[in-house]
């Protein structure tokens, strides 16, 4: 697909949803150079720019591992509230500027209580920050608390009993990241019984680094609502006929997908049969600075890569509004936009 002026204004115009978007993945570099000045941190360059090859990856990058390896330069940034809600803030800002009405915000709140911040002080603080955001800008938002996979057990479950605290006041889901090859999922049964029991939605970063066995087992085993990525689920037939019969929902986020080389390139990429199979895909920017991407870019590079027509993409967006930890009413008036305004684009929905 062609992606000409016309198309170009249909991306632009579209409503939009981000289901998959991680709040330490997409701090500004301005802010850093901000908080960096206010808190007396010296930084190895004094302009955004200079900043970028700390904050971004490369089409170099080889790995997952590689690609997580650039979230330690900004975490120093946010160990406390008032730069956490500022980020959360500003993540808001930058969604609302691409037209994006719906939007899921994840992080882990462990990573931010290396000076003193409790777990519940991060999630309020991200909470306050999204919910400024939604005041302000029109987005309407929600919280997902991630539990890494390499931290120990004992703090993931106080994560658990944190994320937990806030339901019903935000925090909408619960999640597993980082190193899936290192850290398989079926090390995590039992963490998320507690939110199993609690009905908290629960979404698991699978079939990335890692097959189609850790898709199933974080469907069977970890109770899966949703799947972070779920690239690799065309390596077995089987579990992806079971993720089709349990419409359970893909997170896809294409630009990260090539960088960790979750799959080689985009001849590779399924994104596009798996929608054509029925499954409901779902395209996020997983890290707006890592992968230096947003909502629009995704998009052109599906219809310009893969040869996704306008009609697909405004499905995935309807996927998402279906997929999203929202209230059923809430949901339904976000679809009621998104079709007036592809009725108005003459986009067929
Ligand atoms: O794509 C990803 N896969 C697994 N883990 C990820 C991905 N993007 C970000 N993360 C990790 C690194 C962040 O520090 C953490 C919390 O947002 O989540
Ligand atoms: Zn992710």
């Amino acid at each position: 697909m062609v992606v000409n002026d016309t198309v170009k204004h249909q991306l632009a115009a579209l409503p939009k949803a981000d289901l998959h978007v991680h709040l330490d993945g997409s701090v500004k570099p301005e802010t850093v150079l901000d908080l960096a000045a206010r808190k007396g941190i010296q930084l190895p360059a004094n302009t955004a720019e200079g900043l970028l090859p700390y904050m971004q990856v490369t089409d170099e990058c080889e790995s997952l591992v590689e690609y997580l390896s650039k979230f330690q330069f900004v975490l120093r940034f946010m160990q406390d509230a008032e730069s956490i809600e500022r980020i959360a803030f500003e993540l808001i800002e930058q969604a609302a500027a691409e037209n994006v009405i719906y939007m899921e915000v994840r992080f882990g709140p462990h990573l931010h209580t290396s000076e003193g911040l409790t777990h519940d002080d991060a999630i309020a603080a991200a909470l306050r920050g999204l919910k400024r955001g939604e005041e302000r800008f029109g987005v309407a938002t929600g919280l997902i608390v991630i539990c890494m996979r390499h931290e120990p057990e004992t703090v993931n479950r106080e994560v658990i009993a944190a994320a937990l605290r806030f339901q019903g006041q935000g925090v909408v889901a619960v999640d597993l990241a980082g190193d899936e090859a290192g850290y398989p999922a079926a090390l995590f049964h039992e963490l998320f019984r507690p939110a199993r029991e609690s009905g908290m939605p629960v979404t698991i970063h699978a079939g990335e680094a890692a097959g189609a066995a850790n898709i199933e087992e974080a469907v069977t085993g970890l109770g899966a609502w949703r799947l972070g990525h779920g690239v690799r689920l065309k390596e077995d037939g089987r579990v992806l006929a079971l993720v089709r019969e349990r419409g359970i929902p893909l997170e896809m986020c294409p630009l990260s997908n090539m960088q960790t080389k979750a799959v080689p390139g985009w001849a590779s990429y399924p994104l596009r049969d798996y929608l054509r199979q029925g499954l409901k895909v779902t395209v996020n920017t997983d890290n707006r600075t890592v992968s230096d991407t947003t909502m629009t870019k995704e998009y052109a590079m599906l219809m310009a890569q893969c040869g996704l027509t306008v009609e697909e993409i405004a499905a995935t967006i309807r996927n998402s509004l279906d997929a999203a930890f929202a209230e059923p009413s809430k949901r339904e008036a976000l679809k009621a936009r998104l079709q007036s305004v592809c009725e108005e684009l003459g986009i067929a929905l």
